[in-house]
Parts: structure tokens; sequence; C-alpha cells
């Protein structure tokens, strides 16, 4: 970071876990943090656990830092932006990680020439385990994209993605964790009802998809052939695969992701 202060405006849920993966992986240190929110006791919390620094004024992270988060609603970002527009001056990098909110919608708010980063992370940033996408603004330099893809790297895996793509990657990582959260409860659920205890089927169940997204990353064998490779015939998993697919899961899955995606277009419009 070369000394850079980094600075978010919004400690809420994404901008907590964000604080969080990069006190933990050591990226930045506590005291190189700067954070603001409406909520005291968020801010709190994080100046007690990390010793990041903590203002209620979006004003002061701005002044005091350099490169800024805005963790905020995509529904009041405009206010926020308009109330800090003067402090952000060009040697500050902004990123936004708000659902649908455009780079020319963000950029048309604050003077000319500010750099801006729109980027996608997912709450995995907690246990440095993001996916998240990027999409460098009109002013953003290549220094810059290089720097948003180092922060957010470090609490997981980062890509650069054209704008256009941002809804889709909302609606496919940023929402995705809400869509196998259940899975993982309903795998448990499975093994509840055949006698395991609770806590047991819940390790067995967050082990098996943490396992086999590994299998993906790491072997990078299609995910298909992945699952040919647990499906003995005339065995137990087959049997298993043939309820999901009678399920409709496949495109239940799809039209999850389709939804959140369409969710994300709108919250730009
Ligand atoms: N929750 C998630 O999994 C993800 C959220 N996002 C994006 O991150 C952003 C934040 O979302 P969450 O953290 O889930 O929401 P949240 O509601 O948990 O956090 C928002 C925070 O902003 C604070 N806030 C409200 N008005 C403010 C103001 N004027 N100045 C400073 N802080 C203010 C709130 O007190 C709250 O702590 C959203 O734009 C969302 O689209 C992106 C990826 C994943
Ligand atoms: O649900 C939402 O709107 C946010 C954006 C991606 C994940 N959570």
């Amino acid at each position: 970071m070369n000394g850079k202060k980094l600075g978010f405006i919004g400690t809420g849920k994404m901008g907590s876990s964000l604080i969080k993966g990069i006190c933990d992986t050591e990226m930045i240190p506590g005291s190189e943090i700067y954070a603001s929110d409406v909520f005291e006791s968020y801010l709190n919390e994080l100046h007690d656990e990390f010793g990041i620094n903590i203002s209620t004024d979006n004003m002061d992270v701005v002044r005091d830092t350099d490169i800024i988060v805005l963790a905020v609603k995509p529904q009041i970002l405009k206010s926020v932006l308009s109330h800090i527009r003067e402090e952000v001056t060009t040697d500050k990098l902004l990123i936004s990680i708000a659902a649908g909110v455009q780079l020319d919608a963000i950029e048309n708010e604050l003077k000319p020439g500010t750099r801006v980063v729109r980027v996608m992370p997912n709450i995995a940033a907690t246990v440095a385990e993001a996916a998240s996408a990027i999409s460098p603004g009109k002013n953003a330099t290549v220094e810059d994209a290089d720097a948003v893809l180092a922060i957010f790297g470090s609490v997981g895996s980062s890509l650069i993605v054209p704008e256009h793509l941002m809804d889709a990657v909302t609606g496919l990582s940023g929402s995705g964790p809400a869509f196998i959260f259940p899975v993982i409860e309903a795998m448990a659920d499975g093994g509840v009802f055949e006698g395991l205890d609770r806590s047991s089927a819940i390790v067995l169940a967050a082990q098996t998809v943490m396992g086999a997204a590994k299998m993906v990353l790491e072997t990078e064998m299609h995910p298909g052939q992945l699952k040919d490779m647990v499906t003995s015939p005339g065995g137990t998993t087959i049997r298993g695969v043939h309820v999901l697919e009678e399920s409709g899961v496949r495109a239940a899955f799809m039209n999850a992701v389709i939804a959140a995606s369409n969710r994300s277009k709108e919250l730009g419009n």
C-alpha cells in the first residue's frame, strides 16, 4: 500500500467484513485504517477489536485517507457523495461497492477528474475468502486498478471485469453466499433427519461445500467431471443426484442468480 491510508464510509455488514478481513490478514494495520458511520456502536466495536481510527463524520475519513471505500446502501450513496464532494480531490481514490450504482452516476456527483473504481465483493471477506470483481472508472489509473486488486485480493480472489458485467457479478458472487448458506443448512437437516447431531451435521455439510469448491478451483476440472468422480454406478450418490434433478435444482440456482442480477440492474436505474 506504500503507506497509503485506507478509509471506509459505512461500517455495516460489508464494511466491517472488509475491515476484519484486511486487519486479520495484516494487509494494512488497523492504525492505518479510518472509518465513519452514523452508528457509533459499530465504530466502537471495530476500534476496540482492530485499533482503527473512527469518526461519525464522513469528512474526517475523506480528509485523513488516500483510498476511500464507500460501503453505504445504494439508496443513500448519492447523498453521501454530495456531502463529501468538496473534500474528494484528484489525489484520492474512491471505491464504491454499492450494488447496481454505475460508475458514471458516481463520477457525475463528484468533481471532474475524480478517480473511482467500482467493486463487487462478497461477505466472505470476513474470512479472507471473498470473490471480488473490479471495474475501473474513466479517471482511474493502472496503478489504481492494481491497488484495488491488491486490497480485495488480500481478502480472497479479485479480478477485473468490464462494467456492463457488474450486475451479473452481483447476482452470482455478490449475492451468492446467501444462496449457499441455505444449501448447507438443508444438507445438515438431511443429516439430522438421518440421526446426526446438529453441530456434527453442520460441520460435515460446510466442509463438504468448501472441499467441493476447493476441488473446482485447484484441479481446474469441469464441475461435471468432478461430480462424475463421486457417482459410482448403481451407488448412493446417483440416487441423490436424481432427486435434485427431479426438483429442478439447477434451474432454481440459475434463476436465483438471474433474479439477483436483474435487481442489481433495477438499483442502477
Ligand atoms: N452485505 C453484502 O453481502 C454485500 C453488500 N454490498 C454493498 O455494500 C453496501 C453496504 O451494504 P451492507 O453492509 O450490507 O449494508 P449495512 O446496512 O449493513 O451497512 C451500511 C452502513 O452504512 C451506515 N450509514 C448509513 N448512512 C450513513 C451515512 N450517511 N454516512 C455513513 N454511514 C452511513 C449504516 O449505519 C450502516 O452501518 C451496499 O451498497 C451493498 O450493495 C456489496 C457486496 C455484498
Ligand atoms: O443484497 C444486496 O443488495 C447486497 C448486494 C450483494 C449482496 N448483498
